[in-house]
């Protein structure tokens, strides 16, 4: 690429022509970021037992192929909730974007829209909503952590909505903050400038969270919710039974409660009660596209990534997450056509090795 035409951070041009994969924007990004900005993206809860096993779970599981099925032409779209996505991968919410990158979440809804992806946009985003609504021209969705104050709530919702965010999704597994030791050892906090104009004032502290405030949610909530950190099949249940559209499986990446099982261990049982009644998203270790392949082969209609495109967007803005989308799309064509699925529904259970 011409020295023009390279994306800049700080005003310096950025080279991504070496980056072949995911792990690839890992290194390149450690060597850019700030070390309490990388510790913050980088590290899980505890020991990261959990964050360890979302990806040898994935890496362990193996592949049945078939072969000559016609994969000439693919076809990768999944529909949710009446919006059709060119590929079954999103943008999952992370927070502080600013801290990775000087143009934030505008850059992370620039690369995403480019890649044609939907960006959940985190409750702690450094950036208002309006301004990141301005430069998405693919669908947001709003990621929220429900405060004490129920009008400051409702108040949030209704502004995601109003700017035209199409789905809520209510995290559920961070009732508190958790044992973040590496964040705890560089001292984490948000730098000089930087603010997160919807955390009130607070990063995490008690969220007084319970199935009663999740239905006074979904009573007032325009737009599909889908209720985020689901690990139990039993919470599943509940999920549906108060209403929810969907549910995200997704222990947050390993970062709030250590020694949970890997998310595609998990998602089996979930799959099984949910039964199709609603559509079932999860996130963890997401990292090639056999990884995309394996969690719909066990039942998930579409995964999210978090690390990676914090990774993406400090090596590289917008181009960085645009960049580690169309990786993980082309990676995921692939997986499809080289184990004989062209279509999202014939992507089944028998694609897994017993
Ligand atoms: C740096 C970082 C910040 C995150 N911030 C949020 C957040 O604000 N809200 C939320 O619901 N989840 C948050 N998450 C969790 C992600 O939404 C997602 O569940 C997880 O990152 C997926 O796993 P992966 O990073 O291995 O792809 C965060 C994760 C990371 C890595
Ligand atoms: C402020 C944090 C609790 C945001 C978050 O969800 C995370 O860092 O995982």
């Amino acid at each position: 690429m011409a020295q023009d035409q390279l994306p800049l951070i700080n005003g310096e041009p950025v080279d991504l022509s070496g980056i072949i994969n995911l792990f690839d924007f890992e290194k390149m990004a450690e060597g850019k970021m700030t070390k309490m900005a990388y510790e913050y993206v980088a590290s899980g809860a505890a020991d990261e037992f959990t964050v360890r096993w979302n990806r040898q779970a994935l890496d362990t599981l193996k592949l049945n192929p078939n072969v000559l099925n016609d994969v000439s032409t693919l076809d990768t779209s999944v529909t949710l909730f009446g919006h059709k996505l060119p590929y079954p991968i999103l943008v999952a919410p992370t927070a502080f974007h600013k801290i990775m990158h000087p143009e934030g979440e505008l850059a992370t809804a620039r690369g995403a829209s480019k890649a044609e992806a939907i960006y959940v946009v985190s409750s702690f985003t450094t950036t208002p909503l309006e301004e990141i609504k301005k430069v998405a021209s693919e669908p947001l969705w709003f990621q929220l952590y429900v405060r004490d104050d129920k009008e400051f709530t409702k108040n949030l919702v209704q502004k995601a909505e109003s700017i035209g965010c199409r789905a809520l999704c209510i995290t559920v597994d961070t009732p508190v903050g958790g044992a973040r030791n590496r964040q705890a050892r560089v001292n984490f906090k948000l730098p000089e400038g930087v603010n997160a104009p919807y955390a009130n004032g607070e990063m995490i502290q008690k969220m007084p969270l319970t199935w009663k405030e999740m239905e006074w949610l979904i009573s007032f909530a325009k737009v599909p919710v889908l209720l985020k950190g689901i690990l139990h099949p039993d919470d599943a249940e509940k999920a549906i039974q108060i209403g929810a559209s969907g549910i995200i499986v997704s222990n947050h990446s390993g970062r709030n409660l250590d020694t949970v099982p890997a998310t595609i261990e998990v998602l089996p049982r979930i799959v099984e009660r949910v039964n199709k009644r609603i559509p079932i998203l999860m996130d963890g270790g997401i990292r090639r596209g056999t990884d995309v392949l394996k969690a719909i082969a066990l039942g998930a209609n579409a995964v999210l990534v978090g690390k990676p495109i914090c990774f993406g967007l400090a090596s590289g803005g917008a181009e960085g997450v645009t960049k580690t989308l169309e990786i993980l799309r082309a990676e995921f064509e692939m997986a499809m056509a080289l184990t004989g699925r062209s279509t999202i529904a014939s992507i089944d259970k028998s694609l897994i090795w017993k």
